[in-house]
C-alpha cells in the first residue's frame, strides 16, 4: 500500500477520487502534458479519474506506487515508482504545477520517494527518462545523482510524434554510499539552539541527538498473529503500520508506559500480563535517536479496540513486509519470522 511520506514542507500521500478535478486541471496544460509521453492533449477528465483508480489498484497489487504531492493540503503534482516484474527495479515519473517550477519542490519530493524505494522497497535500481527538450527534468535527475546512461526515442502521444529521450539510472549501492544515514523523520519539536554543554560540538552534524525512549508491544493472539496499528492522520509518519506503543514519560518505567499506552490506545489491560522483553530498536533517525524496547505479550484483559480511530490488523509474521512500516522497524520483521515460523 502507498504510505504517506513527509518531505520538508511537502506531504506525499496516496491519490484519492477527490483529487480528480485538481489532477485534471493541472495536467490538462500543454506545459505539463508535453513532458509526459503517454497522455493525450487535451487531457479529458475521465482519464484523470481512470488514472487515479489505476494508481489505487496498482498500489494494492504492489505493481506501482503513485503519490499526490501536496503542500498545505493542496495537490501540486504527482510522483510515482512503477516496479518491474521482479520488483528489483522501478521507473520514476513525476509532474508538478508549472506555477511552482524552479523552486526545487520536485527534487525534494523525488529525493524522498527514491529514499523510500531503496530503503523500504529494497529496490536495486531506479530508472528515469526525460525528453531532451525538457532540460529542467534532466537537471532534477542529475541533482538527485542519477547518471545518464544513453538515449532512446519514445512516442509522445501529446505531441503526436516520436521524441528523443535521455535515459538515467541510479543504483542502490551508489545511493546508499551518497546517503549513508536513514531518512529524516519529521521533527516534532523545533530545533533547539546549540547549547554549550560538553556533549555538544559546534557543528550540527556532530551534535549528539536526543534519545527518544519509546516502548511498544507485539501482541500475539492464539493464532500467533501480531497486532499492528496504523499511525493515524495528523501524526508524523501517518499511514505507516507499527507496533502499538508510545513515548515513555519521564516519571515512568517502560513497563508502566506500555500498560498506560495499551489502555489509552487499545482499551486493554496489561497489568497482570507477562511482558516478555523481545528485542529493541536503537537507531539514529535524524533529529533524535530512537530507543524502543519491544515486548511480546500473549495475554491481556479486554479486546483491542482502536480508541484513537487507528486501523488495526492481525498479521502473520510472513505477511509483515506487506505493511509499510517506519524504517527502524524493518529489521524486526525477520526476527518475528524466526520466532513464529
Ligand atoms: N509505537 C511505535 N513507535 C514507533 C515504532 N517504530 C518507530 O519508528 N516508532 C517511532 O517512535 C515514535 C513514537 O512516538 P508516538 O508519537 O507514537 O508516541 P505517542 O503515542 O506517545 O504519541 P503522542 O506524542 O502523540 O502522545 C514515533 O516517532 C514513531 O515513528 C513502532 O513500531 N511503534
Amino acid at each position: 500500500m502507498t504510505p504517506e511520506l513527509k518531505a520538508a514542507n511537502l506531504v506525499l500521500r496516496p491519490l484519492t477520487h477527490e483529487d480528480t478535478p485538481h489532477v485534471h486541471r493541472l495536467v490538462n496544460d500543454w506545459k505539463v502534458v508535453r513532458t509526459l509521453s503517454s497522455l493525450p492533449f487535451p487531457y479529458p477528465r475521465d482519464l484523470a479519474e481512470k488514472w487515479i483508480r489505476s494508481t489505487q489498484e496498482d498500489s494494492q497489487a504492489g505493481h506501482a506506487y503513485h503519490f499526490a504531492i501536496t503542500r498545505e493540503n493542496i495537490l501540486i503534482g504527482a510522483i510515482g515508482l512503477v516496479l518491474s516484474e521482479d520488483k528489483k527495479t522501478a521507473s520514476l515519473g513525476y509532474w508538478i504545477s508549472p506555477a511552482l517550477w524552479g523552486q526545487g519542490l520536485t527534487t525534494v519530493a523525488a529525493q524522498r520517494i527514491i529514499e523510500w524505494g531503496f530503503r523500504f522497497l529494497k529496490l536495486e535500481k531506479i530508472t528515469a527518462d526525460a525528453a531532451i527538450d525538457n532540460p529542467a527534468s534532466c537537471a532534477v535527475l542529475k541533482k538527485l545523482d542519477f547518471q545518464e546512461v544513453g538515449k532512446s526515442t519514445r512516442r509522445f502521444l501529446s505531441r503526436g510524434q516520436n521524441c528523443e529521450v535521455t535515459l538515467f539510472e541510479l543504483n542502490r549501492a551508489r545511493f546508499l554510499e551518497l546517503n549513508p544515514t536513514p531518512p529524516l523523520p519529521i521533527p516534532e519539536e523545533k530545533p533547539k539552539p546549540v547549547s554549550t554543554s560538553p556533549e555538544v560540538t559546534t557543528t550540527h552534524s556532530l551534535r549528539k541527538p536526543k534519545t527518544l525512549l519509546v516502548v511498544a508491544a507485539a501482541l500475539l493472539n492464539l493464532e500467533n498473529k501480531i497486532l499492528l496499528a496504523q499511525r493515524p492522520e495528523g501524526k508524523p509518519l501517518a499511514g505507516l503500520w507499527e507496533f502499538p506503543g508510545g513515548k515513555v514519560e519521564i516519571h515512568e518505567t517502560p513497563e508502566q508506559a506500555l500498560i498506560r499506552e495499551m489502555q489509552e490506545e487499545l482499551n486493554i489491560d496489561l497489568t497482570a500480563s507477562c511482558l516478555a522483553p523481545f528485542t529493541f530498536i536503537s537507531e539514529n533517525v535524524g533529529e533524535f535517536h530512537l530507543l524502543m524496547p519491544l515486548f511480546v505479550v500473549r495475554r491481556w484483559q479486554g479486546t483491542p479496540f482502536p480508541k484513537e480511530g487507528q486501523n488495526l490488523a492481525w498479521v502473520n509474521a510472513a505477511d509483515l513486509a506487506k505493511y509499510p512500516m517506519p524504517d527502524p522497524d524493518l529489521p524486526l520483521i525477520p526476527l518475528f519470522q524466526e520466532l513464529l515460523g
